[in-house]
């Protein structure tokens, strides 16, 4: 249980299961969310005054920790501008240079308004392109909540039990086909069924949507190559690892080269931002250059570009990437040593500023073991931290997020806490 303000009760009579976005809800882990009545750096403070060291970080796109100084700067110069125009702004055009001089397959760049519609568009590209039904994606994956894609997901889907959502056609459903994540053999069986029917293979270059699951080598080497044989898209979905595990690209960083990349969370700063792209023969096709119409009123806005460009430029300083995960893996670290201190069985998966705790001596490499990790004891250990102050992700099917504004200290803090849970466990 957490504190209760009562407007826990007043915000189910209004919305939803109380909330705007599942994961919120705490359904994963029992009890009730707290309110938030503001953020600073790497803290929360509840609107009971409580503060909470934050894992959380809005799901991944506060890389520096809440309200940093530039990112607020930026926002309030350009809302006294004004908001939202309707016609092209610099910063847009800023944007997009900035996102290629990073990832350089990402020849044309849309922007857009979330996640979502960046992998939705990126999909509807890569069947304009290639004139096929089919897509394929991994078991645990989670791509936004549009109906090609919200089949065996991730994420809240996965910790609610409902990986494949009501309200989507059969008809809809039947062209998404899904093997588990890291099973090279299944895709190659999948390619070799269905490979000239196939306009596109999403897969996420490091699973963040069933915890922290790294590809095992060759995975992404496989996609590529399978791809390119049959004629396919590689979507890489890195709306989570764009910008968080390194500066740009996880996939372009390991030397491959996907057809899509899709972006969202660090490129916005916490502010509501997407993007897509990749080669240009492909994105030509995108309205109004070509046939695949894809549009939106808020798209490349004004506030949000503003925001995670000052957030990119700050990133995109020397060692940013390397301290980060250095700090990532002192929490990991600290992690496993108190664990095992205490005789309890823990792995802890990280890609860069990415981890995740799994109560499992084994590290999950995809769904099935991550589902077989013992989630009864993650739900004691969430609340075990909460009640210290410490906001972990309010399910074991979700990623840790530390950022910029974690010192050694809140670290050490955290790992110093995490002992005394652990010993009551
Ligand atoms: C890898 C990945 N793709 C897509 C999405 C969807 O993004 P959004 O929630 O911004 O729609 C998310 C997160 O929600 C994600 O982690
Ligand atoms: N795991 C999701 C995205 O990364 C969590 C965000 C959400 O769906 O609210």
């Amino acid at each position: 249980m957490t504190e209760n303000s009562g407007w826990w009760a007043r915000a189910q009579e209004v919305l939803p299961g109380g909330v705007n976005s599942p994961v919120r809800s705490f359904r994963g882990v029992g009890g009730e969310p707290f309110f938030v009545d503001k953020g600073e750096g790497a803290y929360l403070v509840s609107d009971q005054g409580k503060r909470y060291c934050d894992y959380v970080m809005g799901y991944g796109p506060l890389i520096l920790g809440h309200a940093h100084p530039q990112v607020v700067e930026a926002v309030r110069a350009q809302a006294l501008l004004g908001l939202s125009y309707g016609t092209p702004t610099h910063r847009e055009v800023l944007m997009g240079e900035r996102i290629r001089s990073a990832i350089a397959s990402m020849e044309l760049v849309r922007l857009v308004n979330s996640g979502t519609e960046a992998t939705m568009s990126a999909l509807r590209v890569a069947r304009g392109v290639t004139g096929r039904r089919l897509v394929v994606k991994f078991t645990g994956s989670y791509h936004g909540h549009h109906d090609s894609l919200i089949i065996k997901a991730g994420s809240g889907a996965a910790t609610l039990g409902v990986p494949d959502s009501a309200g989507v056609p059969e008809e809809i459903a039947q062209l998404t086909m899904t093997v588990p994540y890291n099973d090279i053999d299944a895709l190659r069986e999948v390619f070799r069924e269905h490979g000239r029917n196939i306009a596109a293979v999403i897969a996420e270059p490091v699973a963040g949507n069933m915890g922290t699951v790294p590809p095992v080598p060759g995975f992404l080497e496989t996609i590529r190559e399978l791809t390119q044989e049959y004629g396919a898209l590689w979507v890489s979905d890195e709306v989570m690892t764009g910008f968080r595990v390194t500066y740009g690209s996880v996939a372009e960083s390991r030397g491959l080269e996907p057809d899509l990349i899709t972006l969202a969370k660090v490129i916005g700063a916490g502010m509501p931002v997407g993007a897509y792209g990749g080669k240009r023969q492909y994105m030509e096709l995108v309205a109004p250059l070509g046939a695949v119409y894809q549009a939106g009123t808020f798209s490349g806005n004004a506030v949000a570009m503003a925001a995670g460009l000052a957030q990119l430029s700050v990133v995109g300083e020397p060692h940013f990437y390397e301290t980060l995960t250095q700090r990532t893996t002192r929490l990991a670290e600290g992690l496993k040593e108190r664990a095992r201190r205490h005789g309890i069985e823990v792995s802890v998966n990280q890609a860069g500023a990415m981890m995740t705790l799994f109560f499992n001596g084994q590290s999950p490499t995809n769904f099935d073991e991550v589902a077989a990790s013992d989630h009864e004891r993650y739900r004691r250990f969430f609340h075990g931290m909460l009640e210290r102050g410490i906001f972990f992700p309010p399910s074991g099917y979700e990623t840790c997020f530390p950022s910029w504004a974690h010192t050694d200290a809140d670290i050490d803090m955290t790992v110093q806490a995490a002992d005394a849970v652990f010993r009551q466990l």
